[in-house]
């Protein structure tokens, strides 16, 4: 189908990685190419602890947009929320979902023509179109990654079997950890920080927005 599928798309801070803190707007794709979103295939999915809700275009801001404009325009309609010393470019962080599988060409000339500074976060299994500022790569056990340069490399930890040492010389600005959220997260959080103090050349991403009741 023509167009873009988009689950959610609202404005928030940045939760994670180098850019936490920073004030964007996240347009959340619709779909992924590593599980249906569905609670009953996770347990067979090639991704099983995805924390987020993807599926349809229900959310806030979620919809159908017929074409990179109309999506643009939208965004820069958010960016524009709560705006009191406008001059700052805006910034947008492309998720989903899997947003590889949407973002074009046509999209990031029309977010540029707006102005927009963009990110991505992807699980790297499709390469990153160009024209991405800041790309954050979060691999998934047992899924070859294709993007292998960007700005960040977000692992979520622990993932048994996950290859660390190979991710190591690939081409990455900076390499971080990420506890995995769920129902062993206090556990989850431990393994990370232990894993941090034994590999000085990672460091942790706490997922920010949950600990201060953010979007
Ligand atoms: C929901 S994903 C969407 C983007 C892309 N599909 C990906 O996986 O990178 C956004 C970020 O959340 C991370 N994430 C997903 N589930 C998580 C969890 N249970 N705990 C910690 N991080 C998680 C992903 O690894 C990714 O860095
Ligand atoms: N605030 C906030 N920061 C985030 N960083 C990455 C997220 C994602 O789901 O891609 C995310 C998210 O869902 N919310
Ligand atoms: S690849 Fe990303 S969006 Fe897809 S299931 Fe895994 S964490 Fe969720
Ligand atoms: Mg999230």
């Amino acid at each position: 189908m023509a167009g873009y599928a988009v689950k959610e798309m609202f404005l928030t801070l940045q939760g994670e990685g180098l850019q936490a803190g920073r004030r964007a707007v996240f347009i959340r794709f619709a779909g992924c190419n590593l599980w249906s979103g569905r609670e009953q295939d996770r347990a067979g999915a090639d991704c099983t602890f995805c924390d987020t809700d993807f599926v349809g275009t229900d959310g806030d801001g979620g919809g159908r947009y017929a074409d990179g404009g109309a999506l643009a325009d939208a965004a820069l309609g958010l960016w524009g929320e709560w705006l009191e010393e406008p001059g700052a470019p805006p910034f947008a962080v492309l998720t989903g979902g899997e947003p590889t599988l949407q973002v074009d060409e046509a999209l990031i000339a029309a977010l540029k023509a707006r102005g927009f500074e963009l990110a991505i976060e992807t699980n790297g299994t499709r390469p990153v179109p160009d024209g991405i500022d800041w790309i954050c790569v979060s691999p998934k056990a047992g899924n070859e990654v294709v993007q292998r340069s960007g700005d960040e490399l977000k692992l979520v930890w622990p993932q048994p079997g996950v290859d660390f040492k190979a991710m190591e010389a690939w081409d990455f600005t900076h390499l971080l950890i990420q506890p995995m959220d769920g129902n062993s997260a206090v556990d989850t959080r431990n393994s990370a920080i232990k894993f941090v103090l034994t590999h000085p050349r990672w460091r942790l991403s706490v997922q920010t927005h949950k600990l201060v009741g953010l979007r």
